[in-house]
């Protein structure tokens, strides 16, 4: 059953992402981390209805548990587009919540690029990708990526954005039951800050690792014994600042045989790597109507 009534007028997805790599260069004078990662998309996320309201008002009907209202990234995004374009329209708005929560695939940052697309068509902004990947900005530091929806080279704290053309595997992402603090990895004294910057066609050429890994493996048994299952079967690494670890194969049923000799301890789950989003494939289609 899905969490979306038919008579929404506008159904899209968000789909999730990967750090293919996350290196981790320096720590900036406000305390954020220079990073240099490499995104790409998944065709598995999340999946959000809107419809148009007159009254202005944003209302998100399907709850997330222990998030409140008004800080869901869905509506903070709707209000911040509210505000930028001017417009006096509102939402209705509905979640198909799909994706894990916390586990470095960028469920939230990915409803909100959606919510951006998805309101700046019903209402007609006109604010163009660049000032919605501002905007995004503003809500997250993976926000911009998902409004332009091209898998691609990130640096800076994520938002310079050079898009790139990676093969598009399947991957089996694990899910290590356990909630893992972007804060807290950030802080860790022991975080590998001092990477030297590599070349985007060095990277392209093979290489890379995640910084986040070691402290993560370290402070969060659950991810540790996540990566010794996977590493059984493939070469396997951390998402983002976890808590999720993924391995890639080339095809769907190598990725398929493995998921089904995990544990049932650990949920995992197989998509395909895209360097178009979904979101971006289905407004493509939508603007050729
Ligand atoms: C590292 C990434 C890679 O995709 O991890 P995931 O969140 O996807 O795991 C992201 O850039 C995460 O960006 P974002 O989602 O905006 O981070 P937040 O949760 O807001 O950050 C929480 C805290 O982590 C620290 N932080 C975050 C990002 C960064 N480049 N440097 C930092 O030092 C800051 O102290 C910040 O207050
Ligand atoms: N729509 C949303 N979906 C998921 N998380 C949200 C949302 N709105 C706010 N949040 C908050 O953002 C936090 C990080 O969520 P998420 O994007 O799923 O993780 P990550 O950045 O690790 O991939 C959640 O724990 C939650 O408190």
């Amino acid at each position: 059953m899905t969490a979306i009534p038919a008579h929404a007028e506008l159904i899209l997805p968000a789909p999730a992402k990967l750090n293919l790599m996350l290196h981790i260069l320096g720590r900036r004078a406000d305390g954020y981390h220079e990073l240099q990662t490499l995104f790409q998309f998944l065709d598995h996320g999340d999946e959000l209805g809107f419809s148009l309201r007159q009254d202005g008002e944003i209302r998100l009907h399907t709850p997330i548990d222990g998030v409140p209202h008004d800080s869901n990234l869905i509506v903070r995004a709707a209000r911040r587009l509210q505000e930028a374009s001017g417009t006096t329209l509102g939402a209705d708005i509905w979640l198909d919540k799909r994706l894990p929560m916390g586990g470095g695939i960028g469920g939230g940052s990915s409803d909100a690029a959606t919510t951006l697309l998805g309101l700046d068509h019903l209402w007609r902004t006109q604010l163009g990708e660049e000032r919605l990947a501002e905007i995004g900005l503003a809500l997250g530091a993976d926000v911009p990526v998902f409004v332009r929806g091209r898998a691609a080279f990130a640096e800076g704290v994520g938002e310079r954005l050079t898009p790139v053309e990676l093969e598009e595997p399947w991957f089996l992402v694990a899910v290590p039951q356990v909630f893992v603090s972007t804060a807290e990895v950030f802080g860790a004294p022991e975080l590998t800050r001092d990477t030297p910057p590599i070349k985007v066609r060095s990277l392209l050429a093979g290489g890379g690792r995640n910084d986040c890994q070691p402290v993560v493996e370290k402070r969060y048994p659950e991810v540790r014994n996540a990566l010794i299952l996977l590493n059984k079967f493939v070469s396997a690494r951390l998402t983002g600042t976890g808590a999720c670890v993924f391995g890639s194969f080339p095809n769907r049923d190598d990725a398929d045989k493995v998921a089904r000799q995990l544990p049932g301890t650990l949920p995992s789950f197989v998509a395909q790597g895209r360097n178009i989003s979904m979101l971006h494939r289905r407004l493509q289609a939508l603007a050729k109507k």
